[in-house]
């Protein structure tokens, strides 16, 4: 099967059945007024890494906010892990392109703000931080303060801060945008590596064409404001991922179809 063959509309929420995460003509309208989503309709698959790709403006951080329960839609529904959205849960962690990290602690206290702010922090809680921070290839940098790391490196402690959490669906906005090329490839690569061996669920908004193929078991395609999910490109790489796939046909074939999906619109 071709890559261009697996390119479906979006026209009703045919996965909702087998999903964890669903929304159903989901809108949102801003004083203005700003329709910044139209009838957004997904499902998504326990342990799927979804990419959500669209022109500046389309509506992608709206829709992540609202998976998050940060936003409450104008119109439509979104469940999550079997209930509707109505606030913010622990089973849900974002990630942003800025680290947002606490400049006077450490990197280790940062990596331990959820136990934190959850009142207590026990020995147990200390060894697992210590065990995220070299998940994510920050071995030795706990008593460090954010200003001595790189962008980079920052980034790693925020993704330990919000594996820590708990969260076991993860939505991740440009979380790498602001890095130079190798680092970002260095970070997807440990994201897929990270993702596969805790089974999360994620949501990774990025506008990068490349990036959001070389991750992704499916990428949501918007179209510009008033954003919809016009489509849907399935990437059959398989995993592990390498960055050697990027030359193969299969990965240039896909991404040469997002663009041209995106092109159309513009
Ligand atoms: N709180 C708000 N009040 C009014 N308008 C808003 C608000 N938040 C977002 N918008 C508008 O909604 C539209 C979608 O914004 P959103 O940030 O979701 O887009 P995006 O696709 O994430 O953009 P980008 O790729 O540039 O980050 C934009 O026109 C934006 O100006």
């Amino acid at each position: 099967m071709t890559a261009q063959a697996k390119i479906h509309d979006l026209n009703g929420a045919s996965r909702e059945g087998a999903s964890i995460v669903t929304g159903h003509t989901v809108g949102m309208e801003f004083p203005g007024p700003v329709t910044a989503l139209h009838e957004a309709t997904f499902g998504i698959k326990k342990g799927e890494f979804i990419s959500l790709i669209g022109p500046s403006g389309c509506g992608k951080s709206t829709l992540l906010r609202i998976v998050a329960g940060l936003l409450k839609p104008t119109s439509g529904r979104v469940n999550v892990l079997g209930s509707p959205m109505v606030g913010p849960r622990p089973e849900i962690g974002m990630m942003f392109q800025k680290a947002t990290l606490l400049d006077w602690k450490s990197v280790l206290d940062n990596v331990l703000l959820p136990n934190t702010l959850a009142g207590s922090v026990t020995k147990a809680d200390r060894e697992r931080a210590v065990d995220l921070l070299h998940l994510v290839g920050l071995r030795g940098f706990e008593v460090a303060f954010p200003r001595q790391l790189s962008g980079g490196m920052q980034q790693r402690v925020a993704l330990a801060r919000l594996l820590n959490s708990g969260a076991e669906l993860l939505l991740l906005d440009e979380p790498f945008g602001a890095l130079d090329e190798f680092t970002r490839e260095r970070l997807n690569l440990e994201l897929m590596r990270i993702q596969s061996q805790i089974g999360a669920t994620i949501m990774f908004v990025t506008h990068n064409i490349q990036e959001a193929v070389f991750l992704a078991d499916r990428v949501f395609v918007m179209t510009p404001r008033p954003g919809r999910i016009a489509a849907e490109v399935e990437v059959a790489l398989p995993r592990p991922r390498t960055i050697e796939q990027m030359k193969s046909r299969e990965f240039t074939d896909t991404a040469f179809n997002i663009r041209d999906t995106l092109g159309g619109f513009i």
